[in-house]
């Protein structure tokens, strides 16, 4: 924390950094005794991201919230920024270029971290907390290190402000013991931390309360399927406000596929990817180069959209799915021509709706809405479309106007569908960045 008083309505700076993105806010805290929600207590004053850092070009926006009304986001393709760290350089630079804002008003730097373990409360960021980060790597490879290699530079650049790291599995930690633990000898399991985490629980948090308020009901008496679609995609089953059950597991590569990830696969998948993985037991000298570590490397950065079609770009995927007609495929040779477009979202849908009806009847039918979210969730009316036409038979249905239109609009939560019963099919910008922010503010301890 830094010596001298924290000014009130000091600016927070909230930083996501997710596994193609670095996604940049910054705020004001207003003042928080008179605010009437927690919707009130944070200020925008400028957002900013920088996608497509893992396949370059990156491309970069930047808004001034001053500037909102009647002007686009400033988009820029950037060359020579391949990772977090340079992304976030630029981001000050421009930050000090095009505004008035000076980096010495920032006194808190909130960092969404994928990986807290057995760490929940958010927690400002010196050597012991850095080291908890750093030693959970293995179990976020495509994250902890990037959140952590921000933080480095925040502290560098913004020496009197405070690095604070908010963690993704906090909101799954009320998954209960038999839904989070995997089938395996429980004292290893015990010892070493194996079991389901679940990540994207700031975004999963802040639609909560987004669709709480949407509903004018309280976060405590809805059940909610939420779909997390973007880079990194996950599905989480809410029950009464809280996570009952999400597709992540140890690690972000579990459950649903993403852009370079593979999702859930039959674990011993693993050691037979290779033909020299197949023989390890015939002779062991053969697995010198099938290193788990390595097998893990394909799972979380080649595979995915990028494996299937060569592109980790979903719209893409979309857009050729559609130019080449509805061609499928019936076996593995017909995936190597155009149809290989079409599997991919297919693929994602089966997936996708696999886990909903599990977690439909896990809420015992009881579902006050689906929401879709993320870069995908929030962009692809045809996914979108997809997943909604397969919820028919449990009484949903898509408003195909709403629907055609929800990706263009502004608000937060956007209705797109109903249930027979009063449930709602919904669009939600997801905000990981304010969520961040708001509790942030909120927190006093933080603020003396
Ligand atoms: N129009 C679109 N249709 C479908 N998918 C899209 C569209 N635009 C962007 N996307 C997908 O959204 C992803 C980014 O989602 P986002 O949630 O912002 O990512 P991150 O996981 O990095 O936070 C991109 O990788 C791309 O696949
Ligand atoms: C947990 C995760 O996959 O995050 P992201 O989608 O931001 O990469
Ligand atoms: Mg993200």
């Amino acid at each position: 924390m830094p010596e001298h008083r924290v000014p009130k309505d000091g600016l927070i700076l909230a930083v996501n950094a997710g596994s193609s993105s670095l996604k940049i806010s910054l705020f004001r805290r207003t003042n928080t005794r008179a605010a009437q929600s927690s919707l009130d207590v944070v200020e925008l004053l400028v957002m900013s991201s920088i996608t497509g850092i893992s396949s370059p070009p990156a491309s970069f926006s930047f808004q001034l919230a001053s500037h909102k009304q009647g002007r686009e986001a400033k988009k820029q393709s950037l060359d020579g920024i391949e990772d977090h760290t340079s992304a976030f350089y630029y981001f000050l630079d421009h930050l000090q270029n095009e505004s008035k804002i000076r980096r010495e008003s920032i006194v808190h730097v909130c960092h969404r971290v994928v990986h807290g373990g057995d760490f929940y409360e958010p927690v400002i960021i010196d050597s012991e907390s850095f080291r908890h980060i750093e030693d959970l790597s293995d179990l976020a490879p495509l994250h902890n290190g990037a959140a952590l290699s921000v933080m480095k530079s925040a502290i560098e650049s913004l020496p009197k402000a405070s690095s604070i790291a908010y963690f993704d599995t906090s909101f799954h930690r009320s998954i209960p013991l038999h839904v989070a633990s995997y089938a395996i000898d429980p004292k290893v399991a015990h010892q070493r931390g194996l079991k389901k985490y679940g990540f994207h629980g700031l975004s999963y948090a802040y639609i909560l309360g987004a669709v709480s308020h949407y509903l004018q009901k309280d976060k405590t008496s809805l059940n909610l399927i939420v779909m997390h679609l973007g880079s990194g995609a996950s599905i989480c089953a809410i029950r009464s406000g809280q996570s009952l059950d999400t597709s992540m597991g140890l690690t972000p590569v579990s459950g649903l596929p993403g852009a370079t990830r593979s999702g859930l696969v039959d674990p011993s998948l693993i050691f037979h990817y290779t033909n020299r993985a197949g023989r390890i037991t015939h002779d062991p000298s053969q697995a010198v180069d099938v290193r788990v570590t390595q097998a893990e490397a394909i799972l979380n950065t080649e595979s995915g959209w990028k494996a299937l079609t060569g592109t980790s770009d979903f719209g893409e995927i979309v857009q050729k799915m559609k130019e080449h007609g509805a061609a499928r495929g019936s076996d593995v040779a017909d995936w190597q021509g155009d149809a290989k477009w079409r599997l991919a979202f297919d693929l994602f849908v089966d997936r996708i709706v696999s886990f909903m009806g599990s977690y439909y009847v896990r809420l015992g039918g009881k579902v006050d809405a689906l929401v879709f979210s993320g870069g995908i969730g929030e962009k692809s009316a045809e996914l979108r479309e997809a997943v909604v036409r397969h919820a028919e038979c449990i009484g949903f249905k898509l408003d195909e106007e709403a629907n055609a239109e929800a990706s263009q609009q502004e608000c937060a939560v956007v209705s797109i569908g109903k249930r027979t019963d009063a449930g709602c099919v919904l669009v939600c910008r997801t905000d990981e960045q304010l969520e961040m922010a708001q509790e942030c503010a909120m927190t006093e301890k933080f603020w003396l």
